[in-house]
């Protein structure tokens, strides 16, 4: 059934809802169970980001996503039921207790609507465990938002996902949802509080130029010597304000600098976020359909078109990126293979974002439908784009190499809807944000004939790009 708040048959939808919810208690209470119903309502258009300023609080966590140029954001707000963990098989029990959720929840309003069905929302980080032991986010957060709100060019879809309970106080709930209602439809004329004050920065690389350049030398004689053939090797700049920095200011920058990336959010609840403009998907599954991503090998974006088209045709013949690129293209193909899935590899491009472009090259396969995606999460993390070649081993030189901890930086994050669909991302070009101060994250891929300057540069690129964006 299609509800709708709006207008005319306003009052028509409270007591289907109510008549909805009364039945659900009434199933609670001779079987004894507890249940979440979703329901799904169309709403007038409002800028999912303006409902994460409005509605999000402190301690409680949430999720954004948005990706202009597809028309498409979504915000997730509370938490309704969640996991967090820590371990290798993460991703196990991951999918057990989404399956598990999945068993207790009841739709209602029209499912068939692409955004109007429960989304569980997961963040994962870059090693099985966290070394760093007050690292603010677990290795693993799977949560069932209270408040889903998801637009897709003109349509905007809330789901509510409530708890019922035999003693769930239902006037109370039913009076929450639409108080909820009221204060979205409230929003649209509103717009992100934006600070004009100026902003001082204290900033301090987590790791010095000429460390980071020793780095790079010593990962080549690894690979000279071959006990591998890529590493990515990341850097962080830790920056102060002089003010708290404004989360919402920030997102919204950034997607107006990178409408063509995955701009992210997530917060932990206890005042931390992890946000970014990502340009890699990591997959995305629609109707059984898988697309994937190889994205490896930049060059920095022209000045003028004819510097730019130089810096591109140089970028698409240059042997060491070429190289660099087709060690995650065969890393892709071949975990996809052992999954039992046809990858189909395109021919490959160019991926221009407003300041560097990378060599890029789409995958698909289709999805039987016993392969959950968080076995395919599983199976690809973390791609040569972010760790290296051979896998295993260059991920224990990171560790070596790297003086910092990753967290969610190069990971996962992403969601997941009850009908298998997902999109997930990898977390690079991120920060850390914990009130007046940042922990800002990019690497680059070290491969053969690599250039130390050259990679420090690019690195240098990516974060000063990203500081500019998040003040
Ligand atoms: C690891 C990052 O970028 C990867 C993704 C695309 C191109 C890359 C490169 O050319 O080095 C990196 O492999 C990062 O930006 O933090």
């Amino acid at each position: 059934m299609t509800v709708s708040p709006c207008r005319n048959n306003f009052f028509v939808t409270h007591k289907d809802i109510y008549q909805f919810l009364l039945a659900v208690q009434e199933n609670c209470l001779t079987n004894n169970c507890r249940q979440i119903v979703s329901i799904s309502l169309e709403l007038d258009w409002v800028d999912p980001l303006v409902v994460l300023d409005k509605l999000a609080q402190a301690n409680e966590i949430n999720f954004y996503f948005e990706n202009r140029g597809k028309g498409e954001a979504i915000a997730a707000i509370d938490a309704v039921t969640k996991l967090q963990i820590n371990g290798q098989d993460r991703f196990n029990q991951a999918e057990y207790f989404i399956k598990s959720c999945l068993k207790n929840i009841i739709p209602f309003g029209d499912i068939h609507k692409p955004l109007a069905v429960p989304r569980f929302f997961c963040y994962f980080s870059f090693f099985n465990q966290n070394i760093q032991t007050d690292y603010p986010f677990p290795s693993a957060t799977i949560f069932l938002p209270r408040w889903q709100i998801a637009v897709k060019n003109q349509h905007c879809i809330l789901v509510a996902n409530l708890l019922i309970t035999a003693n769930t106080n239902l006037d109370k709930i039913w009076h929450d949802l639409w108080s909820k209602i009221e204060l979205i439809n409230s929003l649209e004329y509103f717009s992100p509080k934006l600070d004009f004050f100026s902003t001082h920065l204290s900033k301090q690389s987590v790791t010095q130029g000429t460390a980071f350049k020793r780095s790079v030398v010593s990962a080549l004689e690894k690979i000279q010597a071959s006990h591998l053939s890529k590493i990515v090797l990341a850097d962080a700049l830790d920056v102060k304000a002089n003010h708290q920095f404004n989360l919402y200011k920030s997102l919204n920058n950034l997607r107006q600098i990178h409408p063509n990336c995955y701009v992210f959010s997530t917060s932990n609840g206890k005042g931390q976020n992890f946000i970014g403009a990502s340009p890699e998907r990591l997959i995305c599954i629609q109707n059984q359909q898988l697309i994937t991503d190889a994205l490896a090998g930049s060059a920095p974006r022209g000045k003028t078109p004819a510097e730019d088209a130089a810096n591109a045709n140089r970028l698409l013949n240059s042997e060491k990126e070429r190289h660099e690129h087709s060690l995650v293209i065969d890393f892709i193909t071949q975990r996809l293979s052992q999954l039992g899935l046809s990858p189909q590899t395109l021919p490959p491009r160019l991926r221009q974002l407003s300041n560097i472009q990378h060599l890029w090259t789409p995958i698909s396969a289709t999805v039987p439908p016993n392969v959950h995606p968080l076995k395919i999460v599983a199976q690809l993390h973390p791609t040569p784009a972010v760790a290296g070649a051979a896998r295993d081993v260059a991920c224990a030189e990171i560790r070596r190499y790297e003086s910092f901890e990753r967290g969610l930086y190069a990971a996962p994050l992403g969601w997941i809807d009850s009908q298998s669909n997902c999109e997930f991302i990898v977390g690079i070009r991120s920060a850390l944000i914990d009130g007046d101060r940042a922990r800002l994250y990019a690497g680059a891929g070290i491969v053969a004939g690599s250039d130390p300057d050259k990679e420090f540069a690019e690195v240098q690129l990516k974060l000063q790009a990203l500081l500019k964006a998040l003040v």
